[in-house]
């Protein structure tokens, strides 16, 4: 089973305004809500590819109920702590550029955060852990930690998809899997990346550091795996960026779903980076369909 979690959930409220005016009265072209969070998104998709998954986490409220019912809707099974406070509402604002206004997310009480561990504990050696999205305020800062220290005694597969001060803690659970984008990888190692030769290159660090499979995203620009053995590059797909609102969610679903299928990491390399762009160029979270029009456009190729 695939479980992912979500300490911070969200409806996104995705809203496109023409030219948006600070300051003044602005009128919607579109609008649309989706469940949101990185570890639901993953587990959305996830379902899409037939892929048992299970998204922990906290949600309340009635933001939380419509998290709940769609996903229970759509096939993916749920097992969140359920919080006092309502579950946040993230704006996604789509005019000239994209903005985005992320929520603070309810209060989670001592007795919450237990429950939530417990079912962590719960959980079977080999089962696939995934840690994905920011930590909460009134969560303590080492709760990744905490998450991956259960994660490791109890032999699951860890995968932490996480940015900032957490993603240099994780490296050191030795995860069977991380996705940092160009940005979080350079800005761990204190550099900038521009190239995928540059991305392979930082990526590699992270191999000889301890992780079992690394992609370094460049959203449009391309994307490289790593392992132990193994560098490949990846083209990424052209197309009309329609709402990049978890792409890179998408791709770290793509990839465990044809892993999980396949148990070939180059396979679940090129359908992570279709998923990835297939997502991008939907207004929701992409349609498998999608992916497999897109997937002769992924050339892979090893990098020497
Ligand atoms: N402009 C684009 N054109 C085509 N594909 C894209 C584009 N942007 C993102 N993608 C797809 O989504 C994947 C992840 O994108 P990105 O590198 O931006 O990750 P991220 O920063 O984690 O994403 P997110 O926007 O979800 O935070 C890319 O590898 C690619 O497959
Ligand atoms: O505030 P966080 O947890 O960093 O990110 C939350 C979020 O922006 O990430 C997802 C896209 O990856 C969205 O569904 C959600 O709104």
């Amino acid at each position: 089973m695939i479980y992912t979690v979500t300490l911070n959930p969200s409806v996104d409220y995705i809203v496109e305004v023409e030219d948006v005016q600070l300051g003044g009265l602005n009128r919607t072209t579109n609008d649309m809500t989706f469940p949101g969070g990185k570890g639901i998104n993953v587990s959305r998709v996830l379902n899409r590819y037939d892929i048992p998954t299970t998204a922990l986490g906290f949600v309340g409220g009635f933001t939380g109920s419509y998290i709940k019912n769609i996903l229970n809707d759509e096939g993916v099974q749920t097992d969140f702590v359920e919080t006092n406070g309502n579950t946040r509402i993230n704006v996604k604002l789509k005019s000239t550029d994209e903005t985005e206004i992320n929520g603070r997310g309810p209060v989670i009480s001592q007795s919450q955060l237990q429950l939530f561990l417990q079912k962590i504990n719960g959980l079977e050696k080999g089962d696939i852990l995934v840690i994905a999205g920011s930590i909460p305020s009134t969560l303590p800062t080492t709760i990744y930690e905490e998450i991956a220290e259960l994660a490791q005694r109890k032999e699951l597969r860890l995968v932490a998809d996480v940015s900032g001060a957490a993603l240099p803690l994780m490296i050191g659970y030795r995860p069977f899997f991380m996705k940092p984008n160009h940005h979080e990888i350079g800005e761990l190692y204190g550099v900038e990346i521009n190239t995928v030769e540059e991305a392979a290159t930082y990526g590699k660090k992270l191999i000889d550091d301890g992780v079992e499979n690394v992609v370094v995203s460049m959203a449009g620009n391309g994307a490289v795996y790593l392992s132990k053995d193994k560098v490949l590059i990846a083209t990424v797909p052209k197309g009309t960026v329609k709402n990049s609102v978890g792409a890179g969610d998408s791709l770290v679903a793509g990839f465990l779903a044809q892993y999980s299928k396949t148990n070939n990491f180059e396979e679940a390399f090129r359908y992570g980076v279709a998923t990835g762009s297939a997502t991008a160029f939907s207004d929701d979270l992409c349609q498998i369909p999608d992916v497999e029009a897109l997937l002769p456009q992924v050339i892979v190729t090893e990098w020497k």
